[in-house]
């Protein structure tokens, strides 16, 4: 029987700008987005009929509420696909930590059932599509790294750091994606991002510029809600970071590293602290 495994990775935010609010509730945003090497490997397979869905985590949901289940029933139905799919998820992406777990994994059937199906669509073509499970699926469907405009699906490909380490330290906390959209007071803000600073930086690979100017605007609301982000972003730049950033809405925060051993180091540190901490590299497409 035919079975597709892919990688399904975790993305961190360089930067995060909020330019407005929408009717319809949702932000407009400019943000660059960078996939990482940390992933959940998801295994489809096709069966008779229905969503199957189990995976080694206890807690994210097994039904409709999982972003993964919701991709599948997306495909079976814009495809008029009558078979059905046993999903896995190995979740190794710590949830609700603002690095884009569930989409990511829904991306991953998206991209695996168009495989198994034999569907071919084109992956711009299931990016229109997948932004009905969320604002970051379409960036998850792209990999590697961009400019995500709009709500986030507005993506233009862009070149993605390379030879740099990343410690991703996320605290035992959830966050709620849009509380902390809804805490943003946009009118107050004071600091935006130097957006097109950090393009041209991530276009030279130019680490010191982009640790200077990493800045995500609704870090301060995730911040008040959770002082210990600014603790653990404090602590991360003792640890020689070049910079740090919490990512998305939070509450994980990254440091960025040249030196694996620096980058190492400062994740045995805080894992004395914080059990979900791990030092990885950047994924770029074309990466193996
Ligand atoms: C914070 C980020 O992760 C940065 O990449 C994204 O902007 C959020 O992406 P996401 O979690 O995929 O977002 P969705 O699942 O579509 O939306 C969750 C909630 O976040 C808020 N939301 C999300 C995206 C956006 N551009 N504006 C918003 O206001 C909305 O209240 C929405 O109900
Ligand atoms: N496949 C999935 N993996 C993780 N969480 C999922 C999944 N499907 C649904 N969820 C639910 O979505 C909520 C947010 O989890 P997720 O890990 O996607 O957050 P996130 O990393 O903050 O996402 P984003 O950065 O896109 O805002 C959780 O409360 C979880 O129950």
């Amino acid at each position: 029987m035919k079975e597709i495994r892919r990688k399904a990775r975790a993305k961190i935010n360089i930067s995060l700008d909020v330019l407005g609010r929408r009717i319809d509730g949702y932000h407009e945003v400019k943000m660059i987005m960078q996939q990482v090497d940390l992933y959940d490997e998801v295994e489809i397979k096709e069966i008779e009929g229905g969503i199957i869905l189990e995976s080694n985590c206890g807690f994210i949901p097994k039904d409709e509420g999982n972003i993964a289940y919701k991709a599948a029933k997306l495909m079976q139905e814009q495809y008029n696909i009558h078979k059905g799919v046993y999903i896995y998820i190995n979740k190794q992406i710590p949830v609700a930590a603002g690095l884009a777990g569930g989409s990511t994994d829904g991306a991953a059937v998206m991209l695996g059932l168009n495989e198994l199906w034999n569907i071919r669509a084109s992956r711009e073509e299931l990016m229109a599509h997948s932004l009905a499970l969320g604002a970051d699926v379409p960036f998850c469907i792209l990999e590697g790294a961009a400019l995500a405009e709009g709500i986030g699906e507005k993506l233009t490909p862009i070149k993605g750091l390379e030879y740099a380490w990343v410690v991703l330290c996320k605290p035992n906390l959830c966050v709620s994606t849009a509380e902390v959209y809804k805490g943003l007071q946009l009118e107050k803000l004071q600091k935006h991002p130097d957006t097109d600073k950090l393009l041209m930086a991530m276009e030279n690979n130019d680490l010191q510029t982009i640790g200077e100017n990493l800045h995500n605007v609704l870090e301060q609301v995730t911040e008040t809600m959770h002082p210990i982000v600014k603790d653990i972003k404090r602590r991360m730049m003792e640890y020689n970071a070049m910079g740090s950033l919490m990512s998305g809405s939070g509450p994980t925060v990254y440091g960025l590293y040249k030196d694996y051993h620096k980058a190492r180091s400062a994740c045995e540190n805080l894992s004395k602290v914080y059990k979900q901490t791990y030092v990885v590299k950047t994924y770029n497409r074309g990466n193996a």
